[in-house]
């Protein structure tokens, strides 16, 4: 929806409103796109447990293979340098962490070299479960963010945002508040799970939320101006 699209200044920066030339941008833009609101997304998910008697565990597998399948068609392994290309998993402490942890490892699977960061994780079996999973993988989990966007620039091809979904509210907290931060100074593509993580909060701001409208993508700058791009 237009209104959905006019959401505050962000991290989400121009630098990523192209590929840096390694995606497919016309996988990323040719499907027509509807945006949930917030309060849209989470009347479907309700509606998903209720009516349709779905499980969380159900719709997070679900998530998360789609999340690696959109990301496997939009940075296809051949377009990236490195073999295996090098991801970086950012995963939050709710469910869009979950689908992170399960994009993870479909990531894996799909021929790349996944490395995930996990800061605060709910003590709950399905999540410990997920990082079970991604350990029988040998998938390593970083101690700590790495401090500068440089050090993520040179490590990974990729950055994968599985930080806040839905239930996002209020100024971001730490560490995410620092992780958003950094992220906002990379130049390598951001994969975001849901919308960027930290949509709507002003302080880390250095751009505004893409949104796609008569066959194209556009975003309004922080001065109020509109441009158009071919990607998100
Ligand atoms: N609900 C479900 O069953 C499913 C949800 N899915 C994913 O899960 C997302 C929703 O999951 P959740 O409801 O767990 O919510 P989120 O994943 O959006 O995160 C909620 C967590 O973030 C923290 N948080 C919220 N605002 C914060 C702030 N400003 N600063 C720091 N921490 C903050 C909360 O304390 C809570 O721990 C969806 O957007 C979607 O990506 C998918 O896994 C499919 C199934």
């Amino acid at each position: 929806q237009a209104s959905a699209c006019r959401v505050s200044p962000t991290w989400w920066g121009p630098q990523r409103l192209s590929s840096g030339g390694r995606g497919d941008p016309e996988v990323m833009a040719s499907a027509q796109v509807k945006l949930l609101s917030q309060e849209e997304a989470q009347a479907v998910d309700e509606e998903l447990f209720k009516e349709y008697q779905f499980s969380v565990d159900q719709l997070m597998e679900l998530a998360g293979l789609s999340c690696a399948t959109a990301i496997a068609k939009a940075y296809p392994p051949t377009s990236l340098s490195r073999s295996p290309p090098t991801v970086l998993v950012i995963c939050g402490p709710g469910n869009n962490g979950g689908d992170g942890l399960v994009c993870a490892r479909h990531l894996k699977l799909f021929g790349y070299q996944p490395t995930i960061y996990y800061p605060k994780r709910p003590n709950k079996p399905l999540f410990t479960a997920l990082v079970t999973q991604c350990e029988k993988m040998d998938i390593p989990f970083l101690g700590e963010m790495p401090p500068e966007p440089q050090l993520i620039d040179e490590l990974y091809e990729l950055v994968v945002d599985a930080i806040f979904g839905f239930s996002f509210k209020g100024d971001v907290r730490e560490p995410f508040r620092n992780i958003l931060s950094v992220l906002s100074g990379l130049t390598v593509p951001i994969a975001s799970i849901d919308i960027p993580s930290g949509a709507g909060f002003k302080e880390v701001g250095i751009g505004a939320l893409p949104c796609f409208e008569d066959g194209m993508w556009r975003r309004e700058t922080l001065e109020g101006s509109s441009q158009t791009c071919s990607s998100p």
